[in-house]
């Protein structure tokens, strides 16, 4: 949201809005070291939720999808998570021991029933007082190395997949149905609180009945999405409150942030009415140098000599196991096909398959190889991170705030490598810097989600809805 604030005789400031998320399935967190305490044990998920509302963020957002962890040839990728709960459920805990922050979970609309999970939402609502929030996601069904790391793979979704898995388009239907499905279930309770039926004829969903949560304190959880295909901007244009995005520079956010807001305006909304945030990873130094060497020993841990293979034959497709990390990559050429390295059942890793176009990529990182005289590892340091600001405090908070006041971004989703601990240093050195630029809250001014955000409370409307 575009609010503005004014302070100390200062013009009105576009403020920052700020999220955090922390990762399911994923290849980038570093789980390691003695304070980590792994992917299932709910105080990790509490001390980043205590963290975030210390930040005064927005909201903080569990990522899931339905695969397992990512694996390839018979092995898991090092840096999942193995072992994960269910975050809805994590949430529901969370709201316990936090007052203020969002609780934003990933749930797919391609796997699930608006009856079912609007229930659940519904439910976070009341037990957070007004704190919930849907990412809706709705799973790709392919992957791409060349971008970010945890990318949503239809393969791994075998474990809840009904039939054949739906193309994108379809996909984007049925969450959009889904969606507003969800919505007629959280409007059909009466502002008197007495349930109304509600009645559902869609071309994906066929449902009638009574709603059983009454109306929720925010009347309905905050909608989050991420696609990013024209389909996913649509989408979000039509239904979204919030946009996370990958966008991880100020030109090509900028240019997101164009395109998604003018779509606003067909769907009778204002630009003020979807907040974008793009995804990124800061890691700080006291100097420029310093930062860079945290960011490169970081860099250094995620990409393991194996994972640095692993990460070569997904876009070579061919065993490559016998290459040494730390030699040239590979004279000969990507397989051409989509066929999957050998080894499991037909050969794909799950979670992780094959990059989009395997020759262009390999092309790209020879090259970048031969400039730079870089190894296998080195190059896929260099090619797949994902470290979007590196620097001191105060040239984080100058270039955040820069992003904001020139609508390149309204916010940030701050994904953090190393946990627990992964977003400690933003929220005690770059936050209250933003705060002396006028540009971030000094306390919550509301108590619910859509306060937070400037979002009005909707208006309920009858049970009905358009199919
Ligand atoms: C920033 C970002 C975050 C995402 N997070 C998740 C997630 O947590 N779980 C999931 O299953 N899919 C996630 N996705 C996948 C999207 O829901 C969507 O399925 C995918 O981007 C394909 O749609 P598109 O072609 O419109 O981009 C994410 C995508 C983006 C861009």
């Amino acid at each position: 949201m575009t609010t503005r604030q004014s302070g100390g005789g200062r013009p009105p400031r576009k403020q920052v809005r700020l999220a955090a998320r922390l990762p399911g399935v994923d290849g980038t967190t570093l789980r390691s070291g003695p304070r980590s305490r792994g992917p299932i044990d709910f105080r990790s998920f509490e001390q980043f939720a205590r963290t975030a509302e210390r930040g005064l963020f927005d909201f903080l957002l569990l990522a899931e999808g339905p695969e397992g962890p990512g694996e390839h040839r018979g092995r898991t990728d090092d840096l999942d998570a193995v072992g994960r709960p269910e975050p809805i459920t994590v949430l529901n805990a969370l709201a316990a021991v936090t007052d203020r922050l969002g609780l934003a979970a990933a749930v797919d609309a391609t796997f699930n029933e608006p009856y079912e999970l609007a229930r659940r939402l519904a439910s976070l609502d009341h037990l957070s007082a007004g704190r919930a929030a849907w990412h809706v996601v709705t799973t790709s069904d392919t992957s791409d190395t060349s971008g970010p790391s945890d990318t949503f793979d239809a393969p791994g979704a075998e474990n809840v997949r009904r039939g054949g898995f739906p193309d994108h388009a379809d996909r984007y239907s049925r969450a959009a149905e889904f969606v507003r499905t969800a919505r007629a279930l959280w409007d059909s309770w009466a502002p008197d609180a007495t349930p109304r039926r509600f009645e559902h004829r869609g071309r994906h969903f066929t449902i009638e009945g009574e709603f059983t949560v009454p109306r929720c304190p925010q009347g309905r959880p905050v909608v989050i999405q991420a696609g990013d295909s024209d389909e996913g901007r649509e989408f979000a244009a039509a239904v979204a409150d919030v946009v996370f995005t990958w966008h991880g520079t100020p030109e090509a956010s900028s240019l997101l942030y164009a395109d998604v807001k003018a779509r606003l305006a067909a769907h009778g909304r204002a630009p003020d009415e979807l907040t974008i945030m793009p995804g990124i990873t800061v890691v700080l130094g006291d100097t420029d140098a310093e930062a860079q060497e945290r960011a490169a020993a970081l860099r250094g841990q995620q990409i393991s000599p194996r994972t640095a293979i692993l990460a070569l034959e997904r876009v070579w497709g061919r065993d490559l196991s016998a290459y040494d990390p730390d030699g040239p990559l590979p004279g000969i050429d990507p397989a051409p096909e989509r066929v999957l390295v050998q080894g499991q059942g037909q050969g794909q890793g799950r979670g992780r398959g094959r990059v989009r176009d395997p020759l262009a990529v390999a092309a790209e990182w020879r090259a970048l190889s031969e400039a730079k005289g870089l190894s296998i590892r080195e190059t896929v340091i260099e090619t797949t991170g994902r470290q979007t600001l590196v620097g001191t405090p105060s040239g984080i908070a100058a270039a955040l705030d820069v992003w904001v006041q020139t609508d390149a971004a309204d916010g940030f989703v701050l994904v953090p490598h190393p946990d627990p601990g992964g977003l400690d240093d933003f929220v005690d050195q770059v936050v209250p810097l933003l705060q002396e630029r006028g540009a971030f809250r000094t306390e919550y001014a509301g108590a619910t989600l859509r306060s937070h955000l400037g979002l009005p409370e909707p208006v309920g409307r009858s049970g009905k809805v358009d199919p």
